[in-house]
């Protein structure tokens, strides 16, 4: 699979007089795995909002699978998109088992009603929810299930309708230091799987990004540090200038980063 995914051009988002976002050209490939670093209120998010045309900007060009904003119907664009993050997470309802909040995706909707499922929704629900880890808990109620297996669920429901791209945003944020090796671990393999959507990942911290992400973009104050290939883009000075502190970084032999103040 080839072609771009995602293409911003001169972006800006105001609200209020302040600038979340300003000046971004972002061009994203099918077959990359980006990772979206930056301190609180970098605009990290507001960024996801925009690459799941939730968000329109006020000023640039956006276009998602070759669609362009402001010119498409964005509600043919988004079930195309996969999208994880804590505001839709507070959406769900506590009650919802877990097998239905998976299931429920393909229909664009949360909360069972009187839908039938075709058996082959059933297979993809279970093999999805299984795949992130999660196949005894499939018939918990979302609401009784710890921050981290909240995460993996709603991972699972994200990939429910084989979207094209998958935005992650802070999949790893609140879980314990197992519970973010098993998160990293998981989507080192969805990231090394070929039939995987496009993958986007926001996160304060290099050590969550998993083994195959390709690219990074580093944001600060709503502008672009620094974007390209993870090798290049995760030096020193780059994150020093990202995070306003003197920072150094490492690679294990394994292919994950570490990064500490001087
Ligand atoms: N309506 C608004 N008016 C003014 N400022 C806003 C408004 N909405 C958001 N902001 C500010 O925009 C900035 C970017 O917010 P955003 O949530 O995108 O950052 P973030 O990088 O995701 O942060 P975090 O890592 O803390 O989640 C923040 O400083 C936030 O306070």
């Amino acid at each position: 699979m080839g072609g771009q995914v995602l293409r911003l051009q001169d972006v800006a988002v105001r609200r209020d007089g302040a600038a979340l976002l300003r000046g971004i050209d972002w061009t994203v490939g099918a077959d990359e795995r980006w990772v979206v670093i930056g301190p609180n209120g970098a605009g990290k998010t507001t960024l996801l909002q925009v690459a799941s045309t939730l968000l329109h900007p006020t000023e640039g060009v956006v276009e998602v699978l070759g669609e362009r904003l402001g010119q498409t119907d964005v509600f043919d664009l988004r079930p195309r998109i996969g999208l994880a993050s804590a505001a839709l997470a507070e959406r769900i309802p506590p009650e919802e088992k877990v097998i239905d909040l998976v299931l429920t995706a393909s229909y664009g909707v949360m909360g069972r009603w009187t839908e039938e499922y075709d058996s082959n929704d059933v297979t993809r629900a279970v093999e999805l929810i299984d795949m992130l880890g999660a196949a005894h808990l499939i018939r918990r109620r979302f609401g009784t299930l710890s921050e981290g297996e909240r995460k993996r669920v709603q991972i699972a429901r994200a990939l429910m309708p084989d979207p094209e791209i998958l935005l992650l945003d802070e999949p790893a944020a609140g879980l314990d230091l197992g519970g973010r090796e098993d998160l990293v671990r998981r989507l080192s393999v969805l990231a090394g799987d070929f039939r995987s959507p496009t993958l986007v990942l926001v996160t304060h911290h290099v050590e969550e990004v998993p083994v195959g992400f390709t690219h990074g973009l580093l944001l600060r104050n709503g502008s672009v540090v620094a974007q390209g290939p993870l090798e290049h883009v995760f030096t020193a000075d780059n994150l020093s200038r990202t995070f306003g502190l003197p920072l150094s970084i490492e690679r294990t032999g394994q292919g994950r980063w570490y990064a500490r103040a001087h």
